[in-house]
C-alpha cells in the first residue's frame, strides 16, 4: 500500500519542483509529477479545464514550493484518509470519484522495466499473463496496478496504401525492425520511466493497422514488462531495460501455435499465415530475433510450462516491491536525436554501450 498523500514533509528543506505532463485530449486529466532534489516524489491527476490547464503550467514552471503547497495551489484535498486521496479539480469539484487518483510510485523510486521477448508465439504474452496472475495483478484495478505490461505490437507504424494493399496479401515484413516506430516506443519507455501515465495505440491484426483514436492508457507502475519479438533489437530501447528475458520455444511448436492463433484471433487462412511464416517470419527471426537472445539475463525454455523460471521471475518481482533488491540504473543513452532518458538521480553510473546514439536499426 502506498501512504496518504499528501505525506508529511519530513525535511523541510526537501523542496518540490513541480511538472505538469499536459495531454492532447482536453477532457483527459493533467499529470502532475513532484521531484524533489533525490526523485520523484509523487504524481497526481488533476481535471483542469483549457485556460486553467495554462495559468497552473505557468504557475509550476518555476515552482520551487514545498509539496503542500504545489497541491494546495492545484487544489488538491486535504483530507484523504485511504491513501487515494480524492482529487479535486481547481474548482474544488471531485473530478472523478474517489479512487481516481494515479498511484504513486513504490517509494518515489523509478519504474522497473523487464524487457520480454522471443520468436512469435513463444509464448511471450502468456509468460507475461501467468506473472501477472502470479502476482494477483489481475483483480486490480488498471490505475492502482503495481505491474503493468505493454506489447511492442502496439508500436507498428501506419502502413502507406500500397503496403496496407500488399499486408492485406500477406506480402508484408512485419517481422523487420522497420515495421515498427521505434522512436515512438523509445519515447513511451523514457516517459515510462519518468512516471508519466502514457498512452499507447490500440493495433489491429486484421486491418494491420491503429485506427488513430483508440489509445489505452498506461499508468505508472513500479514494474513494467515489455514484451516483443524486437525489443532487444534496437540498441537505445534495449538498453532501458534493468531485466531482459528470452522466451526460448522449439520452432515447430511456435508454427503450429501461430497458425491456430492467426486463424482463430487474427482473422488470417492457412495459406496467408504459411505465405506470411515462409516468406518473412522465420526469415526474419533468424536474422533479427535470435540474435538478440544473447543480450537476455534469463532464457525461459518452454516459455509459460516452465513454472520453475516464472515462479523465480515472480519472486524476484516481489523482492522488487518490497524494496528487497537495488534497482539498477537501466544503461543510459549517450546521444540521441529523439530523446533522452536521463538517470541523474542515481549515484550508480551508467553502463555505456558502443552501439548507443545512432536511432536506427543495426544492419
Ligand atoms: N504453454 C503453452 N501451452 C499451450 N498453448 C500456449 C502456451 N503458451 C502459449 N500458448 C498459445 O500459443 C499462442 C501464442 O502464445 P502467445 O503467448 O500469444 O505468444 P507470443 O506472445 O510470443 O506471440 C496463443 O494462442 C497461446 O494461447
Ligand atoms: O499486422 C500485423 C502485425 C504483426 N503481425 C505478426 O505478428 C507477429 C508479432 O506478434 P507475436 O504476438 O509476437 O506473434 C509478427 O511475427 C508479425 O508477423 C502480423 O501478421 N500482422
Amino acid at each position: 500500500m502506498h501512504k496518504p498523500f499528501p505525506r508529511p514533509i519530513d525535511k523541510p528543506r526537501k523542496r518540490a519542483a513541480a511538472q505538469l505532463y499536459l495531454t492532447d485530449t482536453p477532457k483527459l486529466p493533467v499529470t502532475i509529477i513532484l521531484f524533489t532534489a533525490d526523485n520523484i516524489t509523487a504524481e497526481r491527476c488533476f481535471c483542469l479545464a483549457p485556460k486553467q490547464r495554462k495559468s497552473t503550467k505557468r504557475a509550476l514552471r518555476t515552482s520551487t514550493l514545498p509539496q503542500h503547497k504545489v497541491l494546495t495551489l492545484l487544489g488538491e484535498s486535504k483530507d484523504s484518509s485511504n491513501g487515494m486521496s480524492e482529487t479535486r479539480n481547481m474548482d474544488g469539484h471531485v473530478a472523478n470519484g474517489s479512487t481516481n487518483g494515479v498511484r504513486t510510485l513504490r517509494n518515489g523510486k523509478r519504474p522497473f522495466l523487464i524487457g520480454v521477448s522471443g520468436g512469435t508465439a513463444s509464448g511471450k504474452s502468456t509468460v507475461c499473463k501467468r506473472i501477472m496472475e502470479k502476482l494477483g495483478i489481475d483483480n486490480v484495478a488498471y490505475m492502482q496496478r503495481q505491474v503493468v505490461c505493454i506489447s511492442q505490437d502496439s508500436f507498428y507504424r501506419e502502413l502507406n496504401e500500397e503496403e496496407k494493399v500488399r499486408a492485406l496479401k500477406g506480402n508484408f515484413n512485419f517481422d523487420h525492425p522497420d515495421a515498427f516506430n521505434n522512436e515512438l516506443l523509445h519515447q513511451t519507455l523514457v516517459d515510462i520511466l519518468h512516471g508519466q501515465s502514457c498512452e499507447i495505440p490500440v493495433y489491429d491484426y486484421c486491418t494491420h493497422s491503429s485506427s488513430g483514436e483508440r489509445f489505452s492508457t498506461i499508468y505508472p507502475a513500479d514494474v513494467v514488462l515489455v514484451e516483443g519479438i524486437l525489443v532487444f533489437y534496437i540498441p537505445q530501447i534495449r538498453n532501458l531495460f534493468h531485466m531482459k528475458l528470452f522466451v526460448d520455444t522449439d520452432s515447430d511448436l511456435r508454427l503450429a501455435r501461430r497458425v491456430l492463433r492467426d486463424i482463430k484471433d487474427r482473422g488470417r487462412d492457412l495459406d496467408h499465415v504459411l505465405n506470411q511464416y515462409t516468406m518473412y517470419v522465420k526469415p526474419a527471426f533468424e536474422e533479427f530475433c535470435l540474435p538478440t537472445k544473447k543480450f537476455a539475463d534469463v532464457i525461459i525454455p518452454r516459455g509459460a510450462d516452465n513454472t520453475v523460471a516464472i515462479d523465480l521471475i515472480v519472486q524476484h518481482i516481489k523482492d522488487l516491491l518490497n524494496n528487497q533488491v537495488a534497482v539498477p540504473l537501466p544503461v543510459s543513452p549517450t546521444s540521441n536525436q529523439f530523446s533522452s532518458y536521463s538517470g541523474d538521480s542515481s549515484p550508480a553510473s551508467p553502463r555505456r554501450n558502443p552501439a548507443d546514439g545512432h536511432f536506427k536499426t543495426p544492419h
